[in-house]
């Protein structure tokens, strides 16, 4: 629909032959019935100008919302669901990766301070670790502590205490700006909806964005962890490798390594004052989603460039489960991601093992009639944390003792619980429809950037089947 307007643009009364120039006509005293009539013409001539100014706008609004309602009917609709940890947000930071890289590489520096508050959380699991060990009557205590630690561990605990303080005063400031309900980086969540980026975005120092990323400081000073960790470098990577605390380490579960957002191996790289983070050190960069966040971006190039991407992204804790089934609708598929985690436990409910749980929430979407018609693809993520403990010789049947005598391999255990999810599948789903499943890491970008270019086509070819799509 156009609006058009009926009146044409006036002559302009200046070239008006019935209205000859006279000095009068500029003076303020010399009002005379020409210069009201001239005055009049001129105000419909402007007040014409104005109304055509207007409707052009409209008009180009209207069209705007035209070209969005049409790139919505063709987004690709997403639901990423699984438990917290299982990879939904490293799954949207992939697809955003993949599709749209300069939309991802906008927000590289505001993924730096996510991945040096992560830096600060690993640092104060490793001081809490000592601090049991060698101060288990509190930090006024002169007691050294278990006898499997030196005094000299006591000290050194101390020493870092002491000299990285102000990385800690940093943290907290940076919380009570980003997540104002937590006061410790390692449970740093986000609501959706805070605009945490944009925050961080409006608090950086000019970034001229035709600039390469440099090393200009993102933050004011009093706010950015980057100069003393380029300044206590040295001694964060020594603390890191010193051998009675890596041997304290080692007695602990779950391993340091394994805890999400872990980047103390590559201190020597990230603990610089010109750190940019690298496309991998995003997608290993850990914040929790609380509550559901709508992701929405163009895809940039190719024969599909300038279509949408709808993805909506879920916090996975338990308590926040409740809050999916209102975004079920209007989806095309529903990746649900289930990391083969048979020896950890949920970090809200320590008592519930993980892929005990994922296979409950497994069986309640197979068997929810809202989805019948939903395309549910399945994921096995974090196969390369399943490969690195069956490596390590965490044996499954210490776990699951009906897997009994099976190879401990990575293609039989895989197969060993794609069939369990496969039987429920079958058993559960309303109506008869294919089970999808892929293994995958979301860390490997590579990788996921040819599937997730493969599951889009899947996507787009099944709705096309459908007759959505056209
Ligand atoms: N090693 C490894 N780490 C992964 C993989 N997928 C995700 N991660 C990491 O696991 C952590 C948790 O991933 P997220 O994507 O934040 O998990 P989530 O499902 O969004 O969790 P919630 O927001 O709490 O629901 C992050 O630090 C990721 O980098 C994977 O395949 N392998
Ligand atoms: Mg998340």
């Amino acid at each position: 629909m156009s609006l058009k307007m009926r009146s044409s643009k006036p002559k302009s009364p200046t070239s008006s032959p019935s209205l000859p120039q006279n000095t009068f006509q500029t003076s303020r005293w010399g009002a005379s019935i020409t210069s009201g009539t001239e005055e009049r013409v001129q105000t419909r001539a402007e007040n014409a100008e104005q109304a055509l100014k207007l409707s052009k706008e409209i008009d180009s609004l209207l069209q705007e919302g035209r070209k969005q309602l049409e790139r919505r009917k063709k987004a690709t609709k997403i639901l990423l669901l699984g438990q917290s940890e299982s990879g939904k947000s490293s799954f949207l930071k992939n697809f955003q990766l993949t599709f749209a890289p300069k939309h991802f590489d906008s927000e590289r520096l505001v993924w730096r301070i996510i991945i040096q508050l992560n830096i600060i959380g690993s640092i104060k699991t490793i001081l809490d670790a000592l601090a049991e060990e060698c101060e288990p009557l509190g930090p006024y205590s002169s007691n050294a502590g278990s006898p499997n630690t030196s005094k000299s561990a006591l000290l050194y605990l101390r020493r870092m205490r002491f000299a990285l303080s102000p990385l800690f005063s940093i943290e907290s400031d940076l919380l009570k700006m980003l997540a104002p309900d937590c006061t410790d980086s390692r449970d740093m969540s986000v609501r959706a909806g805070a605009g945490w980026k944009t925050l961080l975005r409006r608090k950086s120092s000019n970034h001229d964005p035709s600039e390469s990323w440099d090393v200009r400081p993102m933050l004011t000073p009093e706010l950015d962890p980057t100069p003393v960790f380029a300044a206590q470098r040295d001694d964060i990577i020594a603390f890191w490798n010193d051998s009675e605390v890596q041997d304290i380490l080692r007695r602990r579960k779950p391993r340091i390594r394994d805890t999400p957002g872990f980047f103390l191996d590559d201190l020597s790289r990230i603990a610089v004052s010109n750190y940019v983070p690298t496309d991998s050190d995003i997608i290993r960069a850990r914040i929790k989603t609380m509550g559901v966040e709508e992701h929405t971006f163009l895809v940039e190039r190719g024969r599909d460039a300038n279509t949408e991407f709808m993805i909506t992204d879920v916090g996975g804790t338990r308590h926040q489960r409740a809050s999916w089934a209102p975004f079920f609708d209007d989806v095309q598929a529903i990746l649900f991601l289930a990391p083969l985690a048979f020896n950890q436990m949920l970090e809200e409910d320590s008592k519930v093992n993980r892929l005990e749980d994922s296979l409950y929430l497994w069986r309640d979407l197979c068997g929810n009639r809202l989805l019948v018609q939903a395309n549910i693809i399945l994921f096995f993520n974090k196969m390369d944390v399943l490969a690195s403990n069956l490596a390590a010789g965490v044996m499954v049947k210490k776990y699951v003792p009906t897997f009994g005598d099976l190879p401990n391999d990575v293609p039989t255990v895989t197969k060993y619980f794609k069939d369990k999810f496969r039987i429920y599948h079958k058993k559960l789903s309303p109506e008869p429809r294919p089970f999808l499943s892929y293994e995958t890491s979301a860390i490997d970008i590579k990788s996921m950037g040819v599937l997730l270019s493969g599951v889009r086509e899947a996507i787009l070819r099944q709705n096309l089947r459908h007759g959505d799509m056209l």
